[in-house]
């Protein structure tokens, strides 16, 4: 076999929001009715060629060094369409109504299910796939997009998501016999892949990639030995495929030692793995010869500069391999990090020159590949200076000031188990009752209240200076003040200040706390057109200024009910950020678990006594290889329980988990220690609470009734079905009644009608307990 070349430099995926998210817009305004189909196609157009040239500009040059990684909302959801794998309920849809049905429901049809993809903060739409679903190639949108790319000039190489990961992530649709599994239509999906690939051969396309990252996670139904010799099977059958352009099969996320012997030998072209974990097969009698490696070594998920002298000896380890060429890449997509750094401005103007330099966004991650590719090919002497200049900015970020603060370390440094343990449950649960006096079955909710366009309004105006500190305090305070009148209305128990001075619970503590910076146009998406901002954690975290209790003291201060203190948790704090690599992660999450327990020592020293410290994030960072959950867990349940141990014993703790799986991780939830625990139950009808009584878990628990995510109105009577489902599967007097999450999203009529149905709910429950 003659080895293909391929091209010296890419990447796996770019960026597909746009630069100013364009895309949102686009989508939004079609959604909206203010643009038409043809309107909409155009903009996305224009984005893709955009980007390819962008990523010309920044260097990718070569033949199929491009990736064609646009999505129009999710690359899952492009695979169901691309196989014709539509749920019944969506039939006789087509086009555009098609896919934004799949992706938001319609009247009749709710949409897909959605979930984070692997350990990221992206979420992807969740395939049903039957026995009977259909599945084959139904739609020709990537060929048609490698055509439109190559029309403009662009060679681009089609990316998508791989067979086995589409059915790994897949769940069975409803009505699929028990023993069914996603994964007994490999054959049909193969079948579908092999005749795109003989359709992308007859358009020219050279190469294209598949990303395969179920190979690297051990967190998925399948286990991870099925999988791999489910992909031999399937990449075996599409290599014999004859003709087709050469194949790319890519590893992100994990860890794919495990995969990498078993692709070698099913004749793809290139494989993709974080070089790191390419470099130890040398000497281990696996076979590269015939294989181009495509080594990540530029992080696609962090946003700091790399060091290239250290990336440089990582391609160099792959040397002794022996394979038929080595190529520089990043180790996932670039869709998980901003854009460009040179469109931001910090500021703090010393911050600013420091952060343009310390960081590397999408732009400057390309060139940072582009750069060490001709290291690779023309020689490392033609690159010393780009990589003398990388280790330049290394030392100077680590040695500038706040990156290193002593005070801090000393305190981390001092922290020993007494500082993460309060007394014991059974002596903090009579001075909580007592303290508190609340009925059984008390009601509250998860903390924030609808951020209505009037706050938005008054945040962004005082954001640009329109209205003045006063003006802005004042109008927050007014709305405190209705969200605790709303509540003693509804007569709910335990209340909520409504979180109106937050635009997101991670950036409102970024802001506040020392080593935070947060960026102005640093968007990454979440999902569709969702996209969030993380925070930049570049220094040693220190708070010096209360964070929140200003806020709650008034609502206390308003009302004889208590009402609940509201943080989040060191783990979610680190989740939503980019985080410095500098420093080992258990340590920087120790950094914020004290700073948070200072706020929590106020906040109770204020009268507080009930403090929610939300860990929402607790389940999407489990490491994806089974071997690393342990140290996770570890130093995650550490970190929130060095946050809350300062709490005394008749302060209640509560926390509040969403979006998960509780099964792999219900351990560590006992392990947290606090006396109340909300989660998401409602979508899953409570399925999770036989599961935490047999594991013995005796705190307070508060299985959510109402999910939040539509603005559907459960009725009083669902809402008491679901309490007594509860009642009867954990002790009444541990069970609380609440949403599955925040409400920041909902609107205010379906909040009050909703929570009205769910006093009456734990009122009438609470009436046949007794
Ligand atoms: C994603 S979890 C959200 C928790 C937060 N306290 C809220 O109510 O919005
Ligand atoms: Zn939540």
């Amino acid at each position: 076999m003659t080895s293909p070349r391929f091209p010296s430099a890419t990447i796996l995926g770019y960026p597909r929001i746009g630069p100013s998210r364009e895309l949102k817009r686009a989508v939004e305004s079609y959604w909206a009715g203010k643009i038409d189909a043809d309107e909409l196609r155009s903009a996305e157009r224009g984005l893709r060629l955009a980007s390819y040239k962008r990523l010309r500009e920044l260097g990718l040059t070569e033949a199929a060094s491009i990736p064609e990684s646009f999505s129009l909302y999710d690359q899952v959801l492009d695979v169901t369409v691309l196989l014709g794998a539509i749920p019944e309920r969506f039939a006789g849809r087509t086009g555009y109504d098609l896919y934004f049905s799949l992706a938001r429901g319609n009247d009749t049809a709710p949409p897909q299910e959605m979930t984070k993809w692997f350990d990221t903060n992206y979420h992807y739409l969740v395939p049903e796939i039957g026995p009977e679903t259909p599945i084959g190639l139904a739609d020709r949108g990537v060929v048609e997009r490698f055509a439109e790319a190559r029309e403009a000039g662009f060679d681009v190489r089609p990316t998508l998501v791989g067979p086995v990961t589409y059915l790994a992530l897949a769940k069975a649709a409803d009505g699929a016999p028990a023993e069914f599994s996603p994964l007994d239509r490999l054959d049909d999906v193969v079948d579908a892949y092999a005749e795109l690939l003989g359709e992308l051969a007859a358009a020219g396309a050279e190469w294209v990639q598949f990303d395969e990252p179920a190979l690297t996670s051990d967190n998925l139904p399948a286990a991870r030995s099925d999988l791999i010799a489910a992909a031999f099977r399937a990449w075996q059958q599409l290599a014999a495929v004859d003709p087709r352009p050469n194949i790319l099969v890519t590893t992100p996320y994990g860890d794919a030692s495990q995969a990498i012997p078993a692709l070698t030998q099913t004749g793809v072209e290139a494989i993709h793995a974080a070089a790191g974990q390419l470099a130890p097969f040398a000497g281990s009698g696996v076979d590269f010869s015939e294989v181009v490696l495509v080594a990540g070594v530029i992080d696609g998920r962090n946003i700091w500069t790399a060091d290239l002298g250290r990336a440089e000896r990582s391609l160099q380890a792959l040397e002794p391999l022996g394979a038929a060429g080595v190529s520089v890449s990043t180790t996932t997509s670039l869709q998980h990090v901003p854009y460009n750094t040179e469109v931001e401005k910090w500021d703090d103007p010393e911050l600013d020159a420091n952060l343009h330099e310390w960081l590397a966004f999408a732009d400057q991650k390309v060139r940072e590949v582009v750069v060490l590719a001709a290291g690779l090919t023309e020689g490392w002497g033609t690159i010393a200076d780009e990589v003398r200049r990388s280790e330049d900015i290394l030392a100077r970020r680590s040695r500038s000031a706040g990156v290193v603060r002593e005070d801090v370390r000393d305190r981390v440094a001092a922290v020993d188990e007494s500082l993460r343990t309060r007394v014991e449950y059974a002596e903090r649960e009579p001075k909580q009752r007592e303290r508190l006096g609340l009925p059984p079955l008390p009601t509250t909710t998860i903390g924030s209240f609808p951020q209505t366009p009037q706050i938005r309004k008054t945040r962004a105006a005082f954001n640009r200076g329109e209205i003045d500190e006063a003006g802005y305090l004042e109008a927050i305070r007014a709305e405190i003040a209705d969200v605790i009148a709303l509540q003693e209305g509804l007569d709910v128990d335990v209340l909520v200040h409504g979180e109106p001075e937050r635009n997101d619970m991670v950036q409102y503590f970024a802001e506040l706390l020392e080593g935070f910076a947060v960026t102005s146009q640093g968007w990454v998406q979440s999902y569709g057109t969702r996209c969030t901002r993380p925070s930049i954690l570049w220094g040693d975290v220190a708070r010096t200024k209360p964070l929140t209790t200003e806020w709650t003291a008034y609502a206390q201060s308003l009302t004889d009910r208590p009402v609940k203190g509201m943080l989040t948790g060191p783990v979610t704090i680190l989740a939503w950020s980019f985080v410095r690599d500098d420093l080992p992660i258990a340590q920087v999450a120790d950094q914020v678990a004290l700073a948070l327990r200072d706020e929590i020592a106020d906040l109770q020293a204020g009268g507080a006594a009930i403090i929610q410290v939300d860990e929402p994030a607790l389940r999407e960072r489990l490491p994806l290889a089974e071997e690393e959950h342990e140290a996770y867990l570890a130093w995650a349940v550490g970190s929130f329980r060095l946050a809350t141990a300062v709490a005394e014993p008749s302060t209640q703790i509560h926390t509040h988990l969403c979006y998960s799986e509780f099964g792999q991780i219900i351990d560590a939830i006992d392990a947290l220690d606090a006396d109340v625990t909300s989660i998401e139950a409602a979508r899953s009808r409570m399925e999770i609470l036989p599961e935490l009584a047999e594991h013995g878990y005796v705190r307070g628990i508060g299985p959510g009734v109402w999910d939040i995510h539509s603005p559907r109105v459960p009725s009083t009577e669902e809402l008491t079905e679901l309490i007594e489902a509860a009642v009867a599967a954990i002790p009444a007097s541990r069970v609380w009644v609440n949403p599955d999450c925040g409400l920041k999203t909902r609107a205010y009529p379906e909040t009050k009608a909703t929570l009205e149905n769910l006093v009456s709910a734990a009122k009438a429950v609470r009436g046949r307990l007794s």
